[in-house]
Formats: C-alpha cells, sequence, structure tokens
C-alpha cells in the first residue's frame, strides 16, 4: 500500500526534481569521463522519500524556500544538532557513493558547476537555455559524482554528503546560544540559591571577593611594647604581620618590616600601618624580637648586615625552611634562637606553627614566643629539632599542595560546564565542610569517607580512579620530597625516606655472600696487578730499544 505524501515531502520531492534537472544540466556542461552512472531512482529505492528529498533538497535550497529546514528542525532538534549532520546520509546513498568510487574515480568538478543548485544567477542562463527543462527527471545524478569526488568513502562516516548551509550554521549557533543561556542562568540560580539569608550574606560576598576575615585576639600581655623587627618582608613575612595587626595581638606601630624593595615597603605601610625600612642594621638595633624571614639562600647576607647591632639578648625567630638552630647560633653569634615554622593562613589568624628554640632562652622569652606564634594561629612546640623538617613538608608547604587539589577540583568542575565562580565555591565550601566535619567530629577521615560512600554510588566510583592514580603515594612521596629538601636547605643528610639508603647504612648480608664478594675482590686486584706489571714490562722493553736508536 502505498505511504501517503504529506505536504512536506510533496515540496521536498518537487524541489528535489528541480534539483535533479539542474545538476544534470551542470553535468552536461562538466568534462565527461564517467562510464558508470546511478539514477535518482536508485539512489530513492529502499529508503525514505523525505531523507531522499531532504539532501536534494539542501543542495537548492539557498532560492528554493528551504523546505529541509522545516524537516531538519523537526528531526533534529537543538539538543541533537551538535553531534548530527544537517543531512543524514543513509546507507545506500553510503553504499551507491561507494560502488560508484569503486567503478572509476570521478574527476575534481569545477566548483561552480558542483553547486548549480546553488547559484541563481546560472540556473538562470540554463533556463535560458532550455537546458533546465530539456533534461527529463530519471537523469543520471551528477552531484553524486562531485559528492564521490569530494567525499571519498574513508570520509563518509565522518562527513555529511552535503556541506551545511549558512542557515544551517546560523541555526546551530542559534540553539547553541540559547542552551548557552540557559546553563548560565542555572549557574546563576545556583549562586543565589547559595547566599543565605539569616545575615552571613554581607560575610560571604566580602570573602568573595577576597577580603579575609581575621579572628580577633586579646592584646599579648608577654608581647606589649616589644619591639618586632621583620628582616625580609616577604609573603611569609606579610601573612604573619596581617595576622597578629589585624587579629588585634599586637600595636601596629610595635611592628617594623625591612625589606629592600620600596613598592613592597610602601604597600606594606599602606596595609597595614606599620613602620618600614630598608636598613637592616638599623632596624635590627634595639628590637627586642627579631624575626628572620628570608630565603635561607639570603640568610648569610643577612647575617653580615646585623651582626654589629643585634642585641645579644635579642631574641632571634627564624621561618626560615631547613635553617638550623646551630646555623643560626654560629652564623649571627647569637645564643637566644627560636626556629618556627608557620604557614601562610597566618593572614587570616588560621597559621598552625611548629617550633622549637634553644636552652639559651629565658622563661620569659618562652612565653613571648608562644604569644608571638599565636597572635596568628595555633602553635606547636616541638622538642626534636629534625621534626621543625618534617614540620615543613607537611603545615608549611601543604597549603600549596592543598591549593594545587583546589585548583584541579575547580577545574574539573569548569571542564564539566559551571561558570568558574560556581566550581570555586563549590569546592571551597566542600572542602571546608569537610575539614570543620573532621575537626568537630574527632573521628578517623576513612569512617567519614565511608559515610559518603554508597554502595556502587558515584563517590566509589571516584575512589577507584583516585586509588588507580596512586593519589596516596603521590601524596606521600610529595611529602617526603619537601623534607628531604628541607634537610638539604640545612646541610644534612637528605637520603632518607621510601626507597633510599642512609649513608653509612651497615647492610646485613649472609656470610656466605661476603666471602663470596671478598674472594671476587681479590681475584679483581690479583688481575690488575698482572695488568700492571705486563704494562711495565713493555715500557722497559720501549725504553731500551729507543735508547738503542739513538746510540
Ligand atoms: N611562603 C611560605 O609559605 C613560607 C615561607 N617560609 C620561609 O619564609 C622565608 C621567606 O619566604 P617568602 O616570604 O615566601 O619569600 P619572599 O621572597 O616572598 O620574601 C623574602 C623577602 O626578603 C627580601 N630580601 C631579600 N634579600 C634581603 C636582604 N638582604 N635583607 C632583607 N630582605 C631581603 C626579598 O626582597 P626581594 O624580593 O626584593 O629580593 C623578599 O621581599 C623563607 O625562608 C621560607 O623558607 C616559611 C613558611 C612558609
Ligand atoms: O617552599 C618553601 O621553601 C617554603 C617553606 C615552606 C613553604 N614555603
Amino acid at each position: 500500500m502505498a505511504t501517503p505524501m504529506t505536504r512536506t515531502t510533496r515540496r521536498a520531492l518537487s524541489v528535489s526534481a528541480q534539483a535533479s534537472r539542474a545538476a544534470a544540466a551542470a553535468a552536461q556542461t562538466a568534462p565527461r569521463t564517467r562510464t558508470k552512472i546511478i539514477s535518482p531512482a536508485t539512489i530513492m529505492r529502499g529508503s525514505s522519500a523525505a531523507n531522499k528529498s531532504s539532501a536534494a533538497a539542501m543542495r537548492v535550497g539557498r532560492t528554493s524556500g528551504r523546505p529541509d529546514l522545516r524537516y531538519h528542525a523537526a528531526k533534529f532538534p537543538p539538543t541533537e544538532v551538535m553531534s548530527r549532520p544537517p543531512t543524514a546520509c543513509t546507507a545506500r546513498q553510503m553504499h551507491t557513493s561507494t560502488r560508484f568510487m569503486r567503478a572509476e574515480p570521478a574527476p575534481a568538478a569545477p566548483r561552480n558547476s558542483s553547486n548549480t543548485a546553488g547559484s541563481a544567477t546560472k540556473r538562470a542562463s540554463l533556463k535560458a537555455r532550455g537546458l533546465l527543462k530539456q533534461q527529463p527527471l530519471a537523469r543520471p545524478r551528477p552531484d553524486m559524482r562531485y559528492h564521490a569526488a569530494k567525499f571519498p568513502p574513508s570520509q563518509m562516516l565522518s562527513r555529511p554528503p552535503t556541506m551545511p548551509s549558512a542557515r544551517f550554521l546560523h541555526t546551530t549557533a542559534c540553539a547553541l546560544r540559547r542552551s548557552r543561556k540557559t546553563l548560565q542562568s542555572a549557574n546563576a540560580e545556583a549562586v543565589v540559591e547559595e547566599v543565605p539569608d539569616d545575615g552571613k550574606q554581607a560575610q560571604n560576598e566580602q570573602q568573595s571577593q577576597g577580603e579575609e576575615q581575621v579572628k580577633q585576639r586579646q592584646p599579648s600581655v608577654a608581647l606589649k611594647d616589644k619591639k618586632i623587627v621583620f628582616l625580609g618582608s616577604g609573603k611569609m613575612a606579610e601573612a604573619m604581620m596581617g595576622g597578629m595587626v589585624n587579629g588585634g595581638a599586637v600595636e601596629a606601630t610595635q611592628v617594623t618590616a625591612c625589606d629592600p624593595n620600596a613598592g613592597r615597603r610602601t604597600y606594606l605601610k599602606d596595609r597595614f600601618h606599620i613602620l618600614t625600612t630598608a636598613n637592616n642594621a638599623s632596624a635590627a638595633k634595639g628590637a627586642d624580637i627579631l624575626i628572620l624571614a628570608v630565603k635561607p639562600q639570603t640568610m648569610a647576607l643577612v647575617f653580615d648586615s646585623i651582626r654589629d647591632t643585634i642585641s645579644k639578648d635579642c631574641l632571634v625567630v627564624s621561618i626560615a625552611a631547613g635553617f638550623t638552630l646551630s646555623q643560626i647560633r654560629e652564623g649571627l653569634g647569637v645564643k637566644r634562637v627560636v626556629r618556627a615554622m608557620p604557614n601562610t593562613p597566618a593572614l587570616i589568624n588560621e597559621s598552625i606553627t611548629s617550633w622549637t628554640f634553644t636552652q639559651e632562652v629565658s622563661p620569659e622569652q618562652r612565653r613571648q614566643a608562644k604569644e608571638l606564634l599565636s597572635a596568628f594561629g595555633a602553635e606547636v612546640l616541638l622538642s626534636d629539632e629534625r621534626m621543625l623538617d618534617m614540620a615543613t613538608a607537611l603545615s608549611g608547604s601543604g597549603p600549596a599542595m592543598c591549593q594545587l587539589m583546589f585548583e584541579a577540583m575547580i577545574d574539573a568542575g569548569v571542564h564539566m560546564g559551571f561558570a568558574r565562580d560556581v566550581s570555586r565555591k563549590l569546592v571551597l565550601h566542600t572542602v571546608r565542610g569537610a575539614v570543620n566535619l573532621a575537626l568537630a567530629s574527632g573521628e578517623h577521615p576513612s569512617m567519614l569517607k565511608n559515610d559518603i560512600t554508597s554502595p556502587g554510588g558515584t563517590t566509589a566510583a571516584a575512589l577507584y580512579q583516585l586509588e588507580r592514580g596512586g593519589m596516596r603515594t603521590v601524596f606521600s612521596d610529595a611529602i617526603w620530597a619537601a623534607y628531604r629538601r628541607s634537610r638539604e636547605l640545612g646541610g644534612l643528610d637528605s637520603c632518607i625516606g621510601p626507597g633510599r639508603f642512609q649513608v653509612g647504612t651497615q647492610l646485613e648480608l649472609p656470610e656466605e655472600l661476603v666471602e663470596n664478594l671478598q674472594q671476587a675482590t681479590e681475584a679483581i686486584s690479583a688481575v690488575k696487578d698482572e695488568i700492571a706489571e705486563l704494562h711495565s714490562d713493555d715500557d722497559s722493553t720501549t725504553t731500551a730499544s729507543n735508547n738503542k736508536k739513538q746510540q
């Protein structure tokens, strides 16, 4: 039974016929080298008429009212336009095109004749010459020859037989813009929904603009009226100053920032209203607490600049990674030394600072040190100086490792389609919530992790990938590397940790193996001696013959 044709199909078929006539006329003007031709009827057979006519209509569509677009709109709604070509290439079309290619490679059709249907002028000229009318409906399909030349079988799967028209591209772009807008508004809604209305809004806004919320502290009694001098006023010094001044533990006028960089001094003065200078020697003079906040590599220069002016009773606090207490004592000629390892969250009074001190530090100075280090966060006193290198790796460098992880998570969110600020908010709140939960509950992290991991769920899938990527050992190796580097900076043996042998380690070998090794060593040295003897014999023979020749 014949299927009743819809209006669209009828219209498309008529356009298709028009296209065939136009294309056939063009074929007559093109060089005729092909022997095998495919009729439109062959192509049409076995597939829906609308589909075929749509492909043909695409070729003449520019001037014919574009029924194909209506067809495409129905067949490829905006959600699909990215992944599908404007005209589907039927199996039959592919087959005929392939057969055609096998029969004989078609010559590349001239550009203008290939797109006869698209050019109104050309069609008008053909019509004037009566060529359009003369061609019967079932003329050979020269356009297929063109397609076969332009899209060889290897490309048929990835490219449609007709190039997308400007109109199609426009429709696609519109659809894309629409879907992008939808995503943006979804992102915007996410932000709006996130903002709580219980008075925390202002605080959140301030945080999102990058202004820190600094925990407030009681003014320090032990540090009252003490002159605190920073030698080197870079990133870490700035964080400490910020925490202690903005948190209220010390007065801004108690703090002096010393730095060779004028821009840096102006910036710190404007930001914290502290005193500044470029002169290390004058800054060190009269300091009660001198904080060494330069790079370990610069320390020797700083020692030279202040050795003559520093008071012998001054409390020297070094935050330099790896630099040991004894290196400071010897380099600077002082005895009252604290070695500390803070971290950058000091800026918002959230540092965790490990510290230790030399025996000469008085009880009063220990109190001062404790209050100084807790003026920008929490502090942990460590009895063994070696642990300072470990703390450097774990908590000193730790924030950088965390930031890298946050960055990776935020980028993944952006990759999925979140706006960056939404992704950032989701990630940072997640991290903060996880940290606060771990602190508040006191539970082991694995317990808290299990609470999130549903059997066969999303978290299990994510954790599997992290374990597969060796996340635990990657973190462990990174922290060991930082520890080794810290020891290296302090001139200590850094051949420690997994897979390393410490210098001087006695290997316990089986006796038999030791004997064998000894025998092998003796045998090697015996051979070496023999070779040396042979060489000396050669030398004496050569000298004797040379002497003879000279005589
Ligand atoms: N950043 C961190 O997270 C942590 C750092 N530390 C330690 O803190 C110390 C400083 O690190 P950081 O703040 O990151 O480094 P920065 O480079 O930011 O700061 C060092 C500052 O010292 C200045 N400087 C250079 N030479 C002298 C000099 N002769 N006299 C006085 N100042 C000088 C530098 O000026 P210029 O730039 O012009 O050379 C710079 O402003 C390091 O020893 C580091 O190990 C400890 C814990 C954490
Ligand atoms: O990278 C560094 O060497 C310093 C010490 C700890 C953090 N930053």
